[in-house]
């Protein structure tokens, strides 16, 4: 199945040119920076360890200069040269030859324990920086690029750290390399310079050509992991089996997968033929060079061991000079990518703490008032939420009701300031929700969504993760459990609170909805919020532990405020107050009695749910 590009190519994703690849390289020094912070001591050892280690190459040709001299002098009279010297020289050959060894050795081991420590800061320093943000910044495409990229480049990061490193140890290599070879012969290094630069240019063209590709690729890229996620996960398995989605699937990752091998191979033949010509070229210039050195020491100009040091400089400089110019174009690569990942960390959230935060109100006086207030979702063109007003008054249940899409789940949102309203204010005792300290308000509110998680992770941290600053407050766990009915399900389970959920992982317990939403649902009684939000908390219950459930919560939520969002009318009825959604505004609020005897939208919406049951 062929398939055409289903994403365009942004934009905003030109060709960066030389100059602005240059300046990329400004990145460098900041990384850096980031680098010694993960460990100063390591980054010290590794450059005490590259100096040294460039000093051996000179010095092995040096002495190989000298043993050969010494050699070819033997040859010519052998009675005037002292053996001893030449196995001085032989022992101090080898001696080099396994100090650049070890010195190579010593170096990798610093490069990959800095390189796993930085890949492992990087990757912390991504997730909370990803915690702070906003809601709807995740649900930006643009931003999950972003966050693609930067999360992509871990590996691209612990390597560039490496090829940063090595570029200075070649440097100063070839410094000492050039020193010897200017000493005795100048401008083989000018023929070494035009023999490279070809070569240097040809690979920057092509390393630039694969970043912006694999810039415009980061949708597809995206696409094709949940598409492998989709194909493979324990989550997806029992829908994909029960639909046959199987070839569906397979299909799709293979169509993704070709396009990327299409693409990316056009590239990669290109740059190998290039290549091809470029190390011809660098050959020609090596060879020249190796001609030259031969007819002067056939001249008698150039000792027989100043033959194989020169040329020995010369390949091995080449040898670096290529690896140079290459890792150069490499370095700047990474310093484009590395924009992409500072870029991340500029991204700010904008639902923010205020500079001067106002404690969250203990007890609640006034309670939370809805002044005019209007959502709509970024990139949507709908309101999801138009001209609410009213006030959920302190210690008052409140349900809402309405149809799919009124809006109620948005309704919640806003009042967690998940979101900020596009129109109008919600306040808090009088003043506006964002004034308040953001930490504190989130602590003050306990919520369960509908789509709350299934941690696969122990009974325990399930209900932990109501507040997880309680979670070694076994406890609190246990009464949180009492409260939602969870804690018979603690007591049938092998490993009881310290029980594994989910099947993910080794001897993990699979549970049933019901059982998950009453642990859920313990979440919420973690913390001595004042303000409960339940979103369609009891779905999955059966008619009895919901009856249960209820009966509870009213018990333990006297005097707190509280906010249901349920479609059963027998929940609903229950509640102070009623609101009514419908296209998200505001159509009646009322008690249960008030509202049947309005004979409004409540009326109508319950009588047909009551004949359902008929
Ligand atoms: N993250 C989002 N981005 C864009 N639009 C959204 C988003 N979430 C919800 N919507 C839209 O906002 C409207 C209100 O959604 P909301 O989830 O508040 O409804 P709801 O009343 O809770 O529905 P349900 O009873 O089905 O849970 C819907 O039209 C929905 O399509």
């Amino acid at each position: 199945m062929a398939r055409s590009r289903i994403y365009p190519k942004p934009e905003d994703a030109p060709t960066p040119t030389f100059k602005e690849r240059l300046s990329a390289l400004g990145n460098v020094p900041r990384f850096l920076l980031l680098v010694w912070k993960t460990n100063p001591g390591l980054v010290i050892t590794s450059a005490v360890l590259r100096v040294l280690r460039s000093a051996v190459p000179l010095a092995i040709l040096y002495v190989g200069k000298l043993i050969i001299d010494h050699v070819v002098l033997f040859t010519r009279e052998p009675a005037g040269v002292s053996h001893e010297r030449l196995w001085e020289l032989v022992a101090l050959e080898f001696g080099l030859a396994i100090a650049a060894d070890a010195l190579s050795r010593g170096i990798s081991l610093c490069d990959s324990l800095l390189g796993d420590q930085f890949a492992n800061q990087s990757s912390v320093k991504i997730m909370r920086h990803a915690a702070k943000l906003d809601l709807d910044q995740f649900e930006d495409s643009v931003f999950y690029d972003k966050l693609e990229r930067a999360r992509q480049q871990t590996v691209g990061r612990t390597l560039l750290l490496s090829a940063v490193m090595s570029q200075a140890q070649d440097l100063v290599t070839m410094g000492f390399l050039a020193v010897g070879l200017l000493a005795f012969s100048p401008w083989l290094i000018a023929l070494l310079l035009l023999a490279i630069i070809p070569s240097f240019l040809g690979e920057s063209h092509f390393n630039n050509q694969a970043y912006v590709m694999n810039r415009w690729q980061t949708p597809e890229r995206r696409e094709l992991d949940y598409v492998r996620y989709l194909g493979a996960s324990d989550e997806t398995a029992k829908e994909i089996k029960i639909f046959d989605l199987s070839d569906f699937i397979v299909e799709r990752f293979r169509a993704l997968s070709a396009k990327f091998y299409n693409e990316n191979r056009r590239l990669v033949i290109r740059r190998a033929t290039w290549g091809v010509f470029f190390s011809m070229l660098g050959s020609v210039g090596y060879y020249a060079a190796y001609v030259i050195i031969l007819v002067r020491t056939i001249n008698g100009r150039v000792t027989i061991g100043e033959l194989t040091f020169l040329a020995g400089s010369f390949r091995q400089m080449k040898g670096y000079l290529e690896g140079i110019l290459t890792r150069f174009t490499g370095i700047s690569q990474g310093a484009i990518y590395l924009g992409d990942f500072f870029e991340f960390f500029e991204i700010q959230p904008k639902i923010r703490t205020a500079a001067n935060p106002l404690p969250f109100p203990r007890p609640i006086k006034t309670g939370f008032t809805f002044e005019n207030v209007g959502f709509r979702y970024l990139n949507s063109e709908r309101w999801a939420n138009r001209g609410l007003s009213f006030t959920l008054h302190p210690g008052e249940k409140l349900a809402l009701v309405g149809e799919n899409g009124a809006g109620k789940t948005t309704l919640v949102k806003l009042l967690a300031r998940l979101y900020d309203p596009t129109e109008g204010r919600i306040l808090l005792d009088g003043v506006d929700l964002r004034e308040y300290d953001l930490s504190d308000l989130r602590l003050n509110m306990g919520i369960i969504f509908q789509d709350y998680l299934r941690y696969q992770m122990t009974l325990a941290q399930n209900i932990a993760a109501g507040n997880i600053r309680e979670a070694d407050n076994r406890e609190l766990i246990m009464a949180a459990a009492k409260s939602s009915l969870a804690d018979e399900l603690a007591n049938r389970l092998p490993g009881q609170y310290d029980q594994v959920l989910g099947k993910r992982f080794a001897n993990g317990v699979e549970l049933s909805g019901g059982e998950w939403q009453k642990i859920a649902l313990a979440r919420a009684y973690m913390k001595d919020a004042q303000l409960l939000i339940l979103d369609e908390p009891t779905a999955a219950l059966d008619a009895r532990a919901e009856y249960q459930v209820f009966e509870r919560f009213a018990e333990l939520t006297k005097g707190k405020s509280a906010v249901l969002i349920s479609h059963r009318f027998s929940t609903v009825r229950m509640a102070d107050r009623i609101l009514v959604l419908e296209k998200g505004r505001l159509m009646e609020i009322g008690s249960h009695e008030e509202l049947l005897a309005k004979r409004g939208r409540y009326a109508e919406l319950f009588e047909l749910q009551a004949m359902g049951y008929k």
